[in-house]
């Protein structure tokens, strides 16, 4: 009996967690990857300023080939091209155009010839209640974060599906554990940041045939010259929200969007808690790694009560506000 017990016991805690494992490595799609980084073009829009700088300055140690930034300012292009010249000696090329110009996007991609990666990182950010938002701040987010990286991804498209360079190459998308989870402040950011999930598991599927992979990127808080402005008009529940994530560095946001880039990673999380909202928002989205296939189907339901004790605290800071003020 307590031999049947034993072999029991150990079907089910080493048996089952090997065969789940063995069943998710032959089915997780896409594939697993590797994508180069070294001697490759690195596009960066919104590379002249925080996260997008670090990019280009990472992009730039990581020996690629080419770094190509675009933004909108000549000026801070102009300065973010020397402070890359000064730190590793590479000339990145610079573009001056707004992503919601389609036309002007596409002559700066044009010129900047074939993409191997392709990192659309542009975003603006505005933090208010919707009753007191303008729709103008409204629109500029969904223009600019979502209409935006349509822009960028139809221009660099063409050029990245007819390379010739036949190894595997990459579009990774700037979102924000915003665009994980609604925030407080965030209807219209956080909305653009959702959008952006959804364009890139559609666009999955459609690349995948010419060995596209798409990477999907989730920072929390960033120390960035974006935040440091943001934070002058930010309400407080956001500010206490987007506190349940400790910030970043620019640099170290930088250093996880290469790890994932080149694992080909859907989800790319930069810190603990974006470990847990990856785990907790999995949803349909593909999984190449097994390993992290098999942390999710374990993990999802404790990250499911994880989730619900997040919602009881800002739920609970938001009741104390909004009595404070009546
Ligand atoms: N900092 C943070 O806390 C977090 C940021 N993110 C996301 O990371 C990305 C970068 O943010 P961050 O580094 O903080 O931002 P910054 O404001 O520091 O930099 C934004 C960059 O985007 C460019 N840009 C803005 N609007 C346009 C436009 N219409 N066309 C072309 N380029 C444009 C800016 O240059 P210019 O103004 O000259 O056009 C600048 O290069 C954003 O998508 C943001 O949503 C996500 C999570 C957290
Ligand atoms: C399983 C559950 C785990 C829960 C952890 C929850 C943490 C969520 C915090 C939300 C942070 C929002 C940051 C927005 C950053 C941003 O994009 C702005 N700074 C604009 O740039």
């Amino acid at each position: 009996m307590a031999d049947a017990n034993l072999a029991f016991g150990t079907l089910l805690l080493l048996i089952f967690p090997l065969a789940l494992l063995a069943l998710l490595a032959l089915i997780v799609r896409p594939r697993p990857v590797k994508i180069p980084l070294k001697n490759r073009h690195v596009f960066i829009t919104g590379g002249s300023s925080g996260i997008g700088l670090a990019l280009a300055h990472a992009a730039a140690a990581a020996e690629s080939a080419r770094v190509s930034i675009l933004a909108r300012s000549l000026d801070k292009l102009e300065e973010a091209r020397d402070s890359i010249r000064l730190a590793t000696g590479i000339e990145a090329a610079i573009y001056a155009a707004d992503v919601r110009d389609f036309d002007a996007v596409k002559k700066a991609v044009d010129s900047a010839g074939p993409i191997d990666v392709l990192i659309v990182n542009q975003g603006v950010f505005v933090a208010g209640e919707l009753e007191k938002q303008e729709l103008s701040e409204v629109r500029f987010m969904i223009d600019v974060n979502m209409l935006g990286s349509f822009n960028v991804v139809k221009a660099a498209l063409p050029g990245m599906k007819s390379r010739s360079d036949r190894r595997p190459v990459s579009i990774a998308l700037m979102s924000s554990q915003a665009g994980q989870v609604g925030v407080y402040g965030y209807t219209a950011y956080s909305a653009s940041k959702f959008g952006l999930r959804g364009m890139a598991e559609a666009l999955q599927h459609e690349v995948i045939a010419d060995d596209i992979h798409v990477s999907l990127i989730f920072p929390p808080d960033t120390e960035t010259p974006g935040l440091a402005e943001e934070t002058k008009t930010r309400p407080p529940l956001t500010s206490i929200i987007a506190a349940s994530s400790g910030a970043m560095k620019a640099d170290e946001v930088a250093r996880k969007c290469f790890d994932g880039i080149k694992l080909g990673s859907f989800f790319v999380p930069c810190n603990f808690e974006g470990a847990m909202l990856a785990i907790a928002t999995a949803g349909l989205a593909p999984q190449r790694s097994p390993l992290m296939a098999f942390v999710e189907v374990v993990a999802i339901g404790l990250m499911r009560v994880v989730a619900l004790f997040f919602q009881w605290n800002w739920y609970g800071s938001i009741t104390k506000f909004a009595s404070k003020n009546k």
